[in-house]
């Protein structure tokens, strides 16, 4: 199947499906045990529906809009994805050209399978770059991902606190997942960092991925709201904390002085059975109380998606697996067709709702299916 006949992003994960091989594959599609979260990200969406406004002038839509103060064409950026190159051989440099041509945000992965300075260098400054950080137990190391970061222009971290340990992966446990041998966690000389599936130990009697061991021997599980605040102290750049499901961890979030909440269950990678993040959205956004931004990810596949996370208080959305099926489709040209496919979505979704430009979507166009009042 060619793109001019891709309608929607799922066929893009078709193709995907039917192309990766199986340890990429399932690596990228998986979720935590038995995926329940991960179905819900999704259907989440469907129990929302839309209050159309009519009769506004819908002749000239307007998806602009701004993350953390800098511009953007439209509220969908790009999530933070592991080992791209495992989907495409140019990886995370066409995901950032795909970027810059889209004028939206990436956030690169501190696990990616280019560095830090060469992503920045397929990028450039018309379009924001994030960078993904985990707490590793070398925390000098961590540091150094930070300094370069800054040094290499990227302009906020993105510091996630759900992956204390890795959530289990059953479909990489029977892989045995490993990272491709041409490739390494490229923003790690070390090489006991920069492999993953080969300096572990492991072996077949072993009841957990390459990749679970990998995260067990690098992460800090002892992660709390002090490295946050140690984060905070290290940046120059705004810090956002990625993973908060809730109104109490949010406030936490605030008090400790960050930028943003990226409200994600990780892709339901992690805890299972954890509620859709499109659910937690409205009491983290009511905890906030707009003292700072608030973002989401997750399950988030079409335009009318992205309205109603706006609707509920998100300032943008991030995807994640579908830059992963459109970069194995076909690299930066890819990743272009399918962030332009969403951006068109979201513009007729906004049109067919009444809304001209971005800040006029509102609570008021959302409610829950069976239930009017809500
Ligand atoms: C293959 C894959 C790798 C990921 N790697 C990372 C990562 O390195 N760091 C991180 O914070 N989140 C990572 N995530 C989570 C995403 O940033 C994001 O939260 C999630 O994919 C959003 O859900 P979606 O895939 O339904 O759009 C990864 C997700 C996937 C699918
Ligand atoms: C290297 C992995 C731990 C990256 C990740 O966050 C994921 O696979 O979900």
């Amino acid at each position: 199947m060619s793109a001019t006949q891709f309608v929607s992003l799922d066929d893009f994960e078709q193709h995907a499906v039917n192309n990766l091989d199986r340890n990429a594959l399932d690596y990228y599609q998986s979720g935590a045990q038995d995926m329940i979260t991960l179905r819900e990200n999704q259907r989440a969406f469907d129990r929302i529906l839309i209050r159309p406004r009519v009769l506004r002038d819908v002749s000239q839509i307007d998806t602009t809009t701004t993350v953390l103060g800098q511009q953007v064409s439209s509220p969908i950026c790009i999530a933070p994805t592991a080992m791209q190159r495992m989907a495409h051989p140019d990886g995370e440099c066409a995901t950032a050209r795909a970027a810059v041509k889209n004028q939206t945000c990436m956030v690169l992965s501190s696990w990616s399978t280019t560095s830090i300075e060469d992503v920045a260098a397929a990028s450039n400054a018309s379009a924001p770059k994030w960078m993904q950080l985990y707490i590793y137990k070398d925390r000098e190391a961590t540091r150094k991902l930070i300094e370069r970061a800054q040094d290499s222009g990227y302009s906020a971290i993105a510091l996630t606190v759900d992956t204390p340990y890795l959530g289990r992966r059953l479909a990489d446990i029977r892989n045995r997942f490993r990272l491709p041998p041409h490739l390494t966690m490229a923003n790690f000389a070390d090489q006991s960092k920069a492999q993953v599936g080969k300096a572990e130990k492991l072996n077949v009697s072993d009841n957990a991925s390459g990749l679970a061991a990998y995260v067990a021997s690098q992460i800090d599980p002892t992660l709390s709201w002090k490295h946050v605040e140690w984060v905070k102290s290290v940046a120059r750049i705004p810090v956002l904390v990625k993973g908060i499901l809730t109104a109490e961890d949010a406030r936490m979030a605030v008090r400790a002085g960050v930028d943003g909440i990226i409200v994600s269950n990780h892709g339901g990678r992690q805890l299972d059975t954890a509620p859709a993040t499109i659910d937690c959205l409205e009491e983290v956004v009511q905890a906030v109380d707009g003292q700072i931004d608030v973002f989401l990810d997750g399950g988030v596949r079409r335009g009318t998606d992205v309205l109603k996370a706006l609707a509920l208080g998100a300032k943008a959305v991030f995807l994640g697996r579908p830059v992963l099926w459109a970069l194995s489709y076909k690299g930066e040209e890819g990743v272009v067709e399918m962030l332009d496919m969403i951006k068109e979505e979201f513009r007729l979704a906004m049109a067919l709702a009444g809304c001209v430009k971005v800040s006029d979507i509102n609570r008021d166009h959302v409610r829950m299916a069976g239930n009017p009042r809500l």
